[in-house]
């Protein structure tokens, strides 16, 4: 939709003929997203070759751990120019990749090719056109531009930013501290231990970052601190609400069966702590969401673990 309203003609790619369907004559992805009308611009097929053609961008926002097996089937129908754009805040499982990195290897593009949206970016209010800033990431910065033009409109406000490393990090470990901060919610704990909780996830998440080669002022724009405040905020997110409804109380199983749309963190969340392992970063907040939420330690527990660590400076 944003594309389409910033001026591109746009084929949208569906696995199932329903949706792809209903947006094609009711111009309305009911199940997705109800109220919103798409542009005419838009149009959906279940063909990705014919999605693929003559596309000057192809944008991939498939769930992060289905990624690479997608793209191995599209990679031979995309155009040689095609510019790739990670809308995924993911990393992946046993590897530890970014998007990008995955984008790369599979579809054997070049960093310059391969590029990243991201930021407080709630699809649901985009949908509504309420107003967004956003950044679109690439190593090549003339590339960056050409994109932040194809999606620029009076309410989505794209930024570019050459720091990709950076930019995908703070999208994908957001979702982890979101669900730290949501099952504080549901604890019934306050604003103190949120903030603290975005504040002490945001630190952790640079430090992931400069032990990766990121650039710290990343951390403090519209990638890390922007979409962090956005997604530990919101009860539209999906991470948020699923560290939520864990704090209440429920099991891991019965969270998974209420949730309806991607909670990236809940298996980023392992994959985030492998990426941690693997640099020798510290990552406490990381480290209690992945032994909550799938080696079942009880939240007070956690709580109380993570309060009891020793003492140390701010900075370190
Ligand atoms: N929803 C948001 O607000 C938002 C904002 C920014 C970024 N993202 C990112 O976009 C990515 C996709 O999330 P989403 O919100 O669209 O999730 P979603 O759950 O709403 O939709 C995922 C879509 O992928 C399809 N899908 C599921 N498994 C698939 C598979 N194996 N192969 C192909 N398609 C499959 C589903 O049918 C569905 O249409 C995630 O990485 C997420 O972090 C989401
Ligand atoms: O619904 P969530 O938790 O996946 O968050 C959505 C977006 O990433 C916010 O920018």
């Amino acid at each position: 939709m944003v594309l389409a309203d910033a001026g591109c003609e746009v084929t949208l790619w569906g696995r199932r003929p329903g949706p792809v369907e209903a947006i094609n004559t009711t111009r309305a992805n009911p199940d997705y997203l109800p109220g919103t009308e798409l542009p005419r611009s838009v149009r959906a097929t279940t063909d990705p070759a014919e999605a693929a053609r003559g596309a000057e961008f192809t944008v991939l926002a498939v769930p992060s751990q289905t990624l690479r097996g997608n793209l191995a089937e599209w990679a031979p129908l995309l155009p040689a120019d095609t510019v790739l754009v990670s809308l995924m805040k993911g990393v992946e499982l046993g590897t530890a990749k970014r998007m990008s990195e995955v984008i790369g290897e599979v579809a054997e593009a070049p960093a310059e090719r391969v590029a990243v949206l991201t930021g407080p970016n709630l699809a649901k209010e985009i949908a509504a056109r309420q107003p967004a800033a956003s950044v679109v990431a690439c190593r090549n910065e003339a590339v960056a531009r050409r994109l932040q033009a194809a999606c620029h409109t009076p309410y989505f406000r794209p930024y570019t930013n050459t720091d990709v490393v950076g930019c995908e990090l703070g999208g994908a470990v957001k979702n982890v501290i979101a669900l730290a901060v949501g099952i504080a919610d549901g604890m019934g704990l306050g604003d103190n231990a949120k903030a603290s909780l975005i504040t002490r996830g945001l630190a952790e998440t640079t430090r992931l970052g400069l032990a990766m080669g990121a650039d710290a002022h990343t951390f403090a724009g519209l990638a890390g601190m922007g979409d962090l405040v956005a997604t530990c905020s919101s009860p539209l997110s999906r991470n948020h609400t699923f560290g939520t409804n864990l704090g209440r109380g429920m099991t891991l199983e019965e969270t998974i069966a209420v949730t309806k749309q991607t909670a990236e963190g809940v298996k980023s969340c392992e994959s985030v702590l492998d990426l941690a392992r693997r640099h020798d970063v510290d990552m406490p907040i990381t480290e209690t969401v992945v032994s909550v939420v799938h080696d079942g330690k009880p939240p007070l527990v956690a709580l109380k673990e993570l309060m009891s660590r020793s003492a140390k400076p701010e900075r370190h």
